[in-house]
């Protein structure tokens, strides 16, 4: 009895390790597990459902088989997949989950989110996300040609990775009063995400109350996944 929770494995075509990594946690982890969440940045990029990439389909049959052996898969959108639509979560029989979600995994509520939202300190990411996240400005991008799109997204990924140099490793952490804010707002005292890349497990003291956040690790040289049972939450790393 076990629900699995994993996030930014940023899959790529750069990067056929980590991909093979997932797979196998696929295969062999998942299968076994009562559901698998994935709390956003499952892929570095996504400019539209219509992007006719290999990768899309290999992960997409990959995890359809998931729910062929009835284990159910969730997807939360992270930074950089926001744009993953319903064809692709048809395709991979995903099911599309919004920005927070509160779960009851064997009788403990649980938020979880992918995190991007919590960093309310950097205003420059915060000012980016709310204009992609315009439904106007999605339809306009999806609506271009994929080759334009494609150059867009190569230039937005290298201004990103500029932006991020320039940074304080503070601004691109979350803010502490936002993550308290959003577990009183939804009356939990357990909340799951990833984005930071700082997998661990805090505990917080919530109006005199105990807390806890659990943070995933990105998928660098190994897997990162948390494992919630009815007795407890661990974070878990793994060689993939
Ligand atoms: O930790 C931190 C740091 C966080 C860093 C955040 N940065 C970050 O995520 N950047 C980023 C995310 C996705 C991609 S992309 O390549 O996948 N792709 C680019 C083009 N996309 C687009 C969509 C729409 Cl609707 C509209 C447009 C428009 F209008 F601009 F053309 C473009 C779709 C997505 C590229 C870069 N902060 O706390
Ligand atoms: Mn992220």
């Amino acid at each position: 009895m076990a629900t699995l929770f994993i996030a930014d494995l940023h899959l790529s075509l750069h990067e056929p390790a980590i991909t093979a990594g997932f797979l196998r946690f696929l295969r062999h982890e998942a299968v076994h597990a009562d559901a698998l969440y994935i709390l956003g940045d499952l892929f570095d990029a996504w400019i539209g459902d219509d992007d006719p990439q290999p990768l899309h389909a290999t992960v997409a049959a990959e995890v359809y088989k998931l729910h062929q052996r009835g284990v159910p898969c969730y997807f939360v959108h992270g930074n950089r997949d926001f744009l993953l639509g319903k064809r692709f979560a048809d395709e991979s029989a995903m099911t599309l989950l919004p920005t927070e979600t509160v779960l009851d995994l064997y009788g403990q509520k649980i938020l979880i989110l992918h995190g991007d939202t919590l960093c309310t300190d950097d205003h420059a990411y915060q000012k980016f996300r709310r204009r992609v996240h315009n439904p106007f400005i999605q339809r306009l991008f999806l609506r271009l040609p994929l080759s334009l799109r494609v150059k867009i997204a190569n230039k937005m990924r290298a201004a990103s990775q500029q932006a991020n140099q320039q940074k304080t490793q503070q601004i691109m952490d979350v803010n502490p009063e936002k993550v308290r804010e959003r577990l009183r707002h939804h009356q939990v005292n357990t909340l799951i995400h990833g984005h930071t890349h700082r997998p661990a497990i805090h505990q917080i003291d919530l109006d005199g109350a105990h807390a806890r956040r659990a943070v995933l690790g990105a998928w660098h040289q190994a897997g990162s996944m948390i494992k919630v049972t009815p007795q407890n939450i661990e974070l878990i790393a793994f060689p993939f």
